[in-house]
């Protein structure tokens, strides 16, 4: 499983790097658009969720609980600075996804106990797309983690995020994580549609 993130550059910007993402394959868009206005999110939200339904992928919202109706979401991506997801829950019910982001076998304790669907786990490594990095977790850390969730009897989805590229899928998918979550590493490739297409075909699943 990968999860494209929108993010934009010299080249693309939010709707044409999410459109390059689905042309390549990819079935999971989160609209991460930080520091935009309500009306700039949602007019971006409109297209790329219809380009989302076309090509039968799932749409999630980073941050925004409160627009997931309004934007005819699937769901929502929460931090530690957003809505509470046993909140998120109670707003948007159990048919609704909702991820939330760990950088400890802790914050999964605690976003397990609160209903999250999965977890966006992070960083991999540093990277320029999000301010405000917490700690790199690297390779070892998603092993800690993994063998932590197995040896607690957690068992919810884990997808990898930060700085990856194609090269570092193998290791990633050895740990035992899920899936990835990607940005740059599909946004600043020379054909961003040919490079989703080579990191589907690297990803072999976990579960
Ligand atoms: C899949 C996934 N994992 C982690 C994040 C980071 O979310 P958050 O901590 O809320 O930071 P921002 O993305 O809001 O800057 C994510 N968006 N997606
Ligand atoms: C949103 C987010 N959360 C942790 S790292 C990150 C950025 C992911 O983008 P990239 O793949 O370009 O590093
Ligand atoms: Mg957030």
């Amino acid at each position: 499983m990968i999860q494209f993130i929108t993010h934009f550059n010299e080249r693309y910007g939010y709707v044409e790097g999410a459109r390059l993402a689905l042309e390549g394959g990819c079935r999971w868009v989160q609209l991460r658009m930080k520091d935009a206005s309500e009306e700039k999110f949602v007019a971006a939200a409109e297209q790329i969720g219809k380009l989302c339904r076309e090509h039968e992928a799932v749409f999630v919202l980073d941050d925004h609980a409160e627009l997931v109706e309004r934007c005819g979401a699937d769901g929502v991506h929460l931090g530690k600075n957003d809505m509470p997801v046993d909140e998120a829950r109670r707003l948007l019910g159990n048919n609704r996804i909702i991820g939330g982001t760990a950088n400890t076998f802790e914050d999964i304790e605690r976003l397990h106990r609160q209903g999250a669907d999965y977890i966006g786990c992070g960083p991999f490594r540093f990277t320029t797309t999000k301010k405000n990095l917490s700690p790199v977790l690297g390779l070892e850390g998603y092993e800690r983690i993994v063998s932590d969730m197995k040896a607690h009897g957690i068992d919810l989805p884990i997808v990898a995020i930060g700085g990856i590229l194609k090269s570092d899928i193998a290791d990633i998918m050895q740990t035992g994580v899920t899936g990835i979550a990607v940005s740059g590493g599909i946004l600043n490739a020379e054909s961003p549609a040919e490079e989703m297409k080579q990191f589907i075909s690297l990803i072999k699943p976990n579960r």
